[in-house]
This record gives structure tokens, C-alpha cells and sequence, in this order.
């Protein structure tokens, strides 16, 4: 960069040489005469007259545009009533805009800040628009399963995924509005730099002419350099409620009674569901891939609705593991369990991230943490909310053996505290064989299940007799029916 700096201001001296410098004066002229200007009180005041304008007109915009922005991005029929509106604010030149509120407002303060604001608010609008319609869905679910309220989702998980946009917005609007402010105040200004600019022009100061717009360069390069700087991280406030502890909430283990559930999307996928879940058991749904088996996870979270059959929930707190983490990226693991729960008694809290092997993790993000220890936090999340049911879908898929056979086991510690019941799909024999009580599994299209079919777990088996016992569940359950699909 340097360098190329260096080539710039050699290639600028050459070129002063040939010509007058009422021209194109060489570049120690300009630094002399802005190091004059800069020695002047008045040079300030004006920089802080522009700054001023500039900060207002951004105001203004993130005050209007944020809010416009958010409500696009939420409600489809909103956005194509405001979106034509914001384009006819893109198109139009901005001496169009300058003339207009030279008209209303007169030269003054109020054009330049103005202009400010018209040229930054419609690129506001649309980034923060476009930042809502990215928020990740399965954050969204997230927040739905476990109730978190909605100002807290707004604030945690909206807000978090406008923020790169709003930096980008930031990044691409800072040169543009320090440079709007400027043009506003060179039409239409009776103060600031770019009003000094222009009176430097008409007196033919050509070094001052160049001497600002270095000057300018310089403070748009800063504010660049400054936005490149923001770091965005969320913290739940410190609650200073009553600590709220498993008791409070009078939990007992769950039992589920389904009976011909069905579900279609735009063909069938499940045809006659029935099973009942017993309290403090641990129910494994396993089967062909597409045959339904996180589609039934999700219709018992009403994360999607049933097509038809009855299910009598009795719980009163549903957690969900998902197969993916859905952990919030910019909330540190403390907060990203606590946001569940967040009257959580700190006994309780430390206590199970002890057990889990995360507590010394709690002040690191979701990119700071291996995958088991993903798992962990995520495992972490589903306890605190005190659940009555635990609903699990494929939670210890891509983990290594070792570690699997840790998470496990220290899961089942909590298990025989807590007596939660659980309902887990997973296609790995060997998880299955250290968890489940009893199994159903789905074949075909659309789906029929076979009866239920309970049987003993054995922790301590090996590998290879964990598989042996999952081709034996699959034909004691299925035993020929299966080779007929
Ligand atoms: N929202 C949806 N819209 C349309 N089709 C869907 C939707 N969700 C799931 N499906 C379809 O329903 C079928 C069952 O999906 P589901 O994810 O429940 O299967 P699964 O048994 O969990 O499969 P796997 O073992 O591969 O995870 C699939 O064919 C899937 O494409």
C-alpha cells in the first residue's frame, strides 16, 4: 500500500513540474498549505460543522431506515409496498435531490444534512431488509421450542443476523455519506468543509482545493478503518430474579399417546402413526432414510402441524437436541444456554456444565469449540430448560467413538437425576444400544411403523456387537415384513 501511495505522489511531483500551480500544484504545496489550514481554529470548526451534518443525516437514516428495513424484511406484503418507493429514492441524481431541499430548506444546515440522509437511507433499508430475510430459520425454531420470548429473539437472534449487514451498510455508506455532506454543502452549505472548499475554488486557491479534498480522503479512509473495528457480541442482561430451580416447575417425566398420525407434504410421508411413550423412557424412532423420522420430532415440537390422528401430549416442557447445534454464533455458551432459562439457580447451572465437561467453556463462542464440545453446550441447553421430555435427533452423529461414548455416559448421569423421558432418531446401532428402551422402525413410502419392541441396553459392549444387536432389533422388529421393501 505504500508503495503504491509512494508511486502515486511521485507520478502527482512529475506531473506539477509541467504545469502552473494555480493547475495542479505538487503535492508539498498541498501538504504545506493543509498543515496551515489544520494550524487555523476555524479549519476545525468547520470539520465539526461537516462532521456534525454528517453524523445527524445518519441518525436520521438508521432512525427511519432501521425500523422500515426490519418491517420489510418480516412482512412480504410490506416490502413490495415500500420496495418501488426506495428504488425511486435510489434512482433519482443527487443534484435532484440538492436542488429540491435547496428549494424547501434554503442554503444552510439542514440541505447538506439532507442530502446525507437521502443518499445513505435507501442502501439502510435495503441491507437491514435483506439482513432479516437471512436470519438463519433453524434459530428461529430454536426460539420457538424452547419459548424464548419474542423481544429476546428480536434482540438476540434478529438483531444478531442484521449486524454484517449493518456493518457492510456502514462500510459502503461511510465514504458515500462524508462525501454527501460535502457535495450538499458545495450546492448548498453556508458552513463546513465543503462549503470552504467552494469558496477556495472561486478564489482560484487551487492548493487549498487540493489540501481539503486530501484532507477528506484522509477522514474517510479513518472512518473506514474505524468500522472495520466493530465487534459485535450479545450479552443477556444480569438477572437479579428469584433463582429458579427444577421444583418450581413441578416436573414429572412425560408420557405421548399417538394414534394414526399422518403426515403429507405434497405426497404422503407417514401413514398411520401409532405408539405410546411411557414415562422416563427412552423411545428411539430408527428407520429408512425419508421415512419420517425428524418429521415426527418436529410435528410433537409443533415446529409443523399434523395432517390428521391424535396425540396426547402429556409434558408441560418439550426440549429439542437437533441434529445440527443451533447454537447463536455471537452469544458466548454461557449465554446461549442461559437464554433458555435465564432464572436459572447458578447451582443448577454450574452443576450440569460440570458434569457435561463444558464449565470452563463458558465464556468461549460456538466457532471457539470442537464439535463434542458443540454437542455438549447444546445438550447443556435442553437440561436447563427443565424439561419433561427430551427430543433428539441424531445428537451424537459425526462425533468420534471416544467421544461419543463420553457424551453419552455423562448424559445418562443426568438422565438418572432429571428422569426425563426422551424420544431419539438415530441410524447409529451403537448409540442406540447404549440408550434406547424400546424401538420402532419405519419403512416403506409412505412409512408404516412396526409394533414396539423393547429391549435391554448394554453399555459396555463393543462395536461390533453393537452392530450385531442393531441387525438383530431390525429383524426381531421387522423380522421378513422387511424384505418385502
Ligand atoms: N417441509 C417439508 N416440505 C416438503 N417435504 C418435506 C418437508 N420436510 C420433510 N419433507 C420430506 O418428508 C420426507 C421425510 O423427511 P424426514 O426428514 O422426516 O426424514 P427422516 O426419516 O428423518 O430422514 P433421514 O434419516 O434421512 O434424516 C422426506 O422425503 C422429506 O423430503
Amino acid at each position: 500500500m505504500i508503495f503504491g501511495i509512494g508511486i502515486f505522489i511521485l507520478i502527482w511531483y512529475i506531473a506539477s513540474l509541467f504545469y502552473n500551480p494555480i493547475i495542479l500544484p505538487d503535492p508539498f504545496l498541498t501538504l504545506h498549505t493543509l498543515f496551515n489550514l489544520m494550524m487555523n481554529q476555524s479549519f476545525w470548526i468547520q470539520f465539526f460543522d461537516t462532521l456534525l451534518k454528517s453524523l445527524l443525516g445518519f441518525t436520521l437514516s438508521i432512525l427511519i431506515g432501521v425500523p422500515i428495513g426490519f418491517a420489510s424484511g418480516i412482512n412480504k406484503k410490506f416490502k413490495s409496498f415500500i420496495r418501488p418507493i426506495i428504488m425511486l429514492f435510489q434512482g433519482a441524481p443527487i443534484v435532484s435531490y440538492i436542488a429540491i431541499i435547496m428549494l424547501w430548506f434554503g442554503i444552510g444546515f439542514y440541505t447538506p444534512m439532507f442530502v446525507a440522509f437521502i443518499v445513505i437511507f435507501p442502501t439502510i433499508v435495503l441491507n437491514v431488509s435483506q439482513g432479516i430475510e437471512s436470519t438463519d430459520k433453524k434459530l428461529l425454531e430454536m426460539a420457538k421450542v424452547y419459548n424464548i420470548k419474542k423481544s429476546d429473539t428480536i434482540k438476540f437472534i434478529y438483531l444478531g443476523s442484521v449486524f454484517p449487514f449493518i456493518i457492510s451498510t456502514l462500510k459502503i455508506v461511510s465514504g458515500t455519506l462524508w462525501k454527501a455532506t460535502v457535495v450538499g454543502e458545495f450546492l448548498g452549505g453556508s458552513r463546513g468543509l465543503g462549503y470552504a472548499l467552494s469558496i477556495s475554488k472561486i478564489s482560484l486557491n487551487t492548493d487549498e482545493v487540493f489540501a481539503y479534498t486530501l484532507f477528506l480522503i484522509i477522514v474517510g479512509i479513518i472512518f473506514e478503518r474505524l468500522i472495520l473495528k466493530i465487534n459485535f457480541k450479545l450479552k443477556l442482561p444480569e438477572k437479579k430474579c428469584i433463582e429458579k430451580t427444577r421444583e418450581i416447575y413441578k416436573i414429572t417425566p412425560a408420557s405421548i399417546k399417538i394414534q394414526n398420525l399422518k403426515k403429507s407434504f405434497n405426497t404422503e410421508i407417514i401413514s398411520n402413526f401409532s405408539t405410546l411413550i411411557d414415562q422416563s423412557e427412552t423411545f428411539a424412532i430408527i428407520g429408512d432414510s425419508g421415512s419420517g423420522k425428524t418429521t415426527i420430532l418436529n410435528i410433537l415440537s409443533n415446529l409443523i402441524p399434523k395432517t390428521s390422528g391424535t396425540i396426547e401430549k402429556n409434558f408441560k416442557r418439550l426440549a429439542y437436541i437437533f441434529q445440527e447445534d443451533r447454537l447463536i454464533p455471537w452469544m458466548n455458551v454461557e449465554d446461549n444456554i442461559k437464554i433458555v432459562n435465564q432464572n436459572i439457580s447458578k447451582e443448577v447451572f454450574v452443576e450440569t456444565l460440570k458434569t457435561l465437561k463444558i464449565y470452563d467453556k463458558i465464556k468461549s463462542f460456538p466457532h471457539e469449540l470442537s464439535g463434542g464440545m458443540k454437542k455438549r453446550v447444546n445438550i447443556a441447553r435442553a437440561l436447563i430448560y427443565f424439561p419433561d421430555i427430551i427430543l433428539m435427533d441424531e445428537p451424537f452423529s459425526s462425533l468420534d467413538i471416544k467421544i461419543k461414548h463420553e457424551i453419552i455416559l455423562d448424559f445418562l448421569k443426568l438422565k438418572e437425576k432429571y428422569k426425563f423421558s426422551i424420544i431419539i432418531v438415530s441410524h447409529d446401532p451403537y448409540e442406540l444400544s447404549m440408550l434406547a428402551d424400546s424401538t420402532v422402525f419405519l419403512y416403506g413410502t409412505p412409512s408404516i411403523s412396526s409394533e414396539k419392541t423393547t429391549y435391554k441396553k448394554a453399555i459396555n459392549r463393543n462395536k461390533k456387537e453393537n452392530e450385531l444387536i442393531y441387525l438383530e432389533i431390525k429383524n426381531k422388529i421387522l423380522g421378513e415384513e422387511y424384505e418385502k421393501y
